[in-house]
């Protein structure tokens, strides 16, 4: 399997002298063409910096990131990103189709190509028939649905993903894990994922790369021998799940966070 994206001794560091402040340190992994890999890591460690680094939107202070080869020095075109907040990243006036098409203007794309792009990537996110709606006129799950779809159409080599599901509801949030792994998986796109959601993690990786507290450098890189066709009822009650979870736990927060919970004495 070829390699997607290479990030080698990636540090950063905000500000200069007794204010500095490294939020990332010396990070060196890859991750393969059509893999899904997840990054989970207390809550500011480092995540967001790091994939802001690596959708070349901040350069790192020092290290290289490589997609397909090639350094990236700015947004790569064939890079997509997906972030928590969907409200914020379509655009009210404009409808989802013209949403999910805007990032191809900027492409050698037709008019007529890019339409039926767009249009197979809402089908792909199951939101055929919504086309000619706004976004407020949508559910929160289907905005970030049109989020997808709109990182999906430009068919990127690389899908980052910060939290992308940390602003909906539960259930909510378990139909756009499902989706997004079908997806990954009809499409073959490689993507990589954060969030600070240890379940979340296990249930979407194929890899999980386990952060340290600030500054951010790996504990651990397990891959996820789940099988690859997932159910949020059995899966994440299957030992083998029940098993990874808890070591990523561990490494996270230590044994302790993985103590049954105490029953309250009435
Ligand atoms: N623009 C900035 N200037 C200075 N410090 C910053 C800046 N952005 C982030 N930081 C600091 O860098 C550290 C890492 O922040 P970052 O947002 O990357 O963490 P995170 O793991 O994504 O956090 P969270 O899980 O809470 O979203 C934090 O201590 C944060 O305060």
């Amino acid at each position: 399997m070829s390699t997607m994206l290479e990030v080698s001794g990636v540090s950063h560091r905000y500000g200069t002298g007794d204010t500095a402040h490294v939020a990332v340190d010396k990070l060196t992994f890859s991750v393969d063409a059509g893999q899904l890999a997840c990054i989970v890591g207390p809550s500011g460690c480092g995540k967001s910096t790091l994939l802001r680094a690596i959708a070349g939107l901040r350069p790192p202070t020092s290290g290289t990131v490589r997609l397909h080869g090639d350094l990236v020095t700015g947004v790569p075109d064939d890079l997509a990103v997906v972030f928590q907040d969907y409200s914020r990243s379509l655009f009210p006036w404009l409808s989802v189709v013209k949403n999910v098409e805007f990032p191809l203007r900027w492409t050698k794309i037709d008019k007529q190509t890019r339409r039926s792009q767009a249009r197979e990537a809402l089908a792909a996110v199951g939101l055929s028939g919504v086309e000619g709606k706004f976004p407020w006129q949508l559910s929160g799950g289907m905005q970030q649905r049109v989020s997808i779809a709109r990182a999906l159409a430009s068919r990127p080599a690389l899908l980052l993903m910060d939290e992308p599901f940390a602003s909906v509801d539960a259930q909510t949030r378990f139909d756009l894990e499902d989706l997004l792994r079908r997806v990954q998986a009809e499409q073959g796109t490689t993507v990589l994922l954060v969030t600070h959601d240890i379940d979340e993690s296990v249930y979407l990786g194929d890899r999980v790369l386990v952060l340290s507290k600030s500054p951010a450098h790996i504990v651990a890189d397990l891959a996820i021998d789940l099988p690859a066709q997932r159910d949020q009822i059995t899966t994440r009650e299957s030992p083998e799940f029940v098993s990874l979870r808890g070591e990523v736990a561990r490494l996270l927060h230590g044994p302790a966070s993985t103590a049954p919970v105490q029953q309250a004495k009435g």
